[in-house]
């Protein structure tokens, strides 16, 4: 058992303390976000992701799980300081570091005894030496600091967290990353252990090559329009070979999230810092960005002008499964919709409140999926939530202006929709 504290109460951070604790680990979880703490205090998660709520429950039952705001005392009754604050782009692409150097000092300042300080959020390569300097500056007691990024994916956090495809370990100390390695023992999964550089440029790595994998298919998809293939298929074809894998293969409006988009800019920023141009990530981010507004083109095509046009949307989150909206496509669809002149309905079971803090204020939200199909010219699905599916989209027809689905997710079934008499058009 060891005695951990955990910095952030994002995705991460959550995962990290509440999977820690449930492993019988001794686990403080600390924000300096009061109204985040006081909400997780209540039981409740202040994030949407399946399975959180209980693992909150049951660990801070057991005593081994609790919620402070309270850095210093945290740091100063724990062995183990996992660093899991927020990493966000600052306007040149870069990392902006402040809140990983903000905690850091803290961290030092109340330490009292020997630490092993981890590094969880997603770090430029040089971080992890630059967090060691700074901690020594500001402190004399003596600690370690090992790098050990997170894969895990949103809407399946804890999932992922419990059962990673590897834990990644770097360290200056090798008995630091020992340590840390035996956090993990009970777990059937790969350990890379390495330097904290190669340990960070891993996550960089394999976000971008994630990111690149989707620009790829839908490069591919774009031209499978334009000359009568379907992408679906040619994604299946490919997958079958085991080298490609059909993981990741899923044509569509463009990836989203918190990381993707900003670990690619973050790693286009750092080559370009060590003079070097980094083509393929460019490229795919490039894509990317064309991607997410090819719903507003297909809905061009269909509907002509747009002006005085009601156009339902389904789906505001970036990906299904989640509430967070961060860098979604539909906050790129929809101004661009109400730009061109058109009235936007929407609905997402679980993003809704967060998208009105970001979205302009004339779109009209729904609270159920069946709504926003009234009166509509034409119907925009962004994200793929399983619910979609089960919509009664025979009734919902007779309800709309016009029967025209535009599916940025490849989603639906398009044999059925179209016996129900739907124009579908799909990527
Ligand atoms: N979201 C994901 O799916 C995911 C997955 C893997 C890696 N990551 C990386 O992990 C990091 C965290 O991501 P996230 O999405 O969990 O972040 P987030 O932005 O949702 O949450 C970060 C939290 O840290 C808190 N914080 C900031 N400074 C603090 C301080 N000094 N003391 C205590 N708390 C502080 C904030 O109040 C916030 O609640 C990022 O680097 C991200 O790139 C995220
Ligand atoms: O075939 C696909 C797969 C995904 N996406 C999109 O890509 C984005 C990201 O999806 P996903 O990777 O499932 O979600 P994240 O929670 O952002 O997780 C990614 O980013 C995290 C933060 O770094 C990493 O930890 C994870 O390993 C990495 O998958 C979403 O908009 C998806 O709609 C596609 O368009 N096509």
């Amino acid at each position: 058992m060891y005695k951990i504290s955990v910095i952030g109460t994002g995705y991460v951070g959550l995962s990290t303390g509440v999977c820690l604790s449930d492993m019988g680990n001794q686990v403080t979880c600390v924000d300096i976000d009061e109204e985040k703490i006081n909400t997780l205090k209540n039981g409740k998660s202040p994030i949407y992701e399946p399975g959180m709520e209980d693992l909150i429950h049951k660990n801070t039952k057991a005593d081994r799980l609790q919620f402070t705001t309270n850095l210093e005392s945290a740091v100063q009754n724990t062995d183990i300081i996992f660093i899991a604050v927020g990493t966000p782009s600052r306007d040149d692409g870069s990392a902006d570091l402040s809140f990983i150097y903000e905690a850091s000092k803290t961290i030092a300042k109340a330490m009292n005894d020997y630490k092993i300080i981890v590094t969880k959020s997603t770090v430029p390569v040089g971080t992890n030496k630059e967090i060691e300097d700074s901690i020594s500056q500001n402190t004399d007691q003596d600690f370690s600091v090992v790098s050990s990024p997170e894969f895990l994916r949103e809407g399946s956090a804890i999932y992922d967290t419990m059962n990673p495809d590897r834990i990644v370990i770097g360290y200056r100390d090798e008995q630091a990353g020992q340590t840390i390695k035996d956090l993990y023992k009970d777990f059937d999964t790969e350990f890379v252990m390495t330097t904290t550089e190669s340990s960070e440029m891993i996550k960089y790595a394999s976000n971008a090559f994630l990111a690149t994998k989707i620009s790829f298919i839908n490069e591919m998809a774009n031209i499978c329009e334009r000359v009568g293939a379907n992408v679906e298929e040619v994604a299946k074809g490919m997958g079958l070979d085991h080298r490609i894998s059909d993981k990741f293969l899923n044509a569509g409006i463009g990836y989203g999230g918190s990381c993707f988009p900003k670990d690619t800019k973050a790693l286009i920023n750092k080559a370009e810092e060590v003079d070097y141009n980094l083509k393929i990530v460019k490229a795919a981010e490039e894509v990317n960005e064309k991607q997410k507004l090819i719903v507003v083109d297909k809905l061009k095509e269909v509907l002509g002008d747009l002006e005085g046009k009601t156009i339902g949307i389904l789906g505001l989150a970036f990906k299904p499964n989640t509430d967070d909206i961060r860098e979604s496509p539909a906050l790129k669809i929809i101004p661009k919709l109400l730009e061109a002149g058109a009235n936007v309905k929407a609905y997402d079971p679980k993003a809704m409140e967060n998208a009105r803090k970001v979205l302009p204020g004339d779109v009209v939200y729904c609270s159920v999926s069946e709504e926003v199909a009234k009166g509509v010219d034409a119907v925009a699905l962004l994200t793929e939530w399983n619910e979609f599916i089960e919509i009664e989209w025979k009734d919902i027809s007779i309800k709309m202006n016009q029967a025209i689905i535009i599916d940025g997710r490849n989603f639906l079934d398009v044999t059925y929709l179209q016996e129900q008499g739907f124009r579908y058009i799909c990527i």
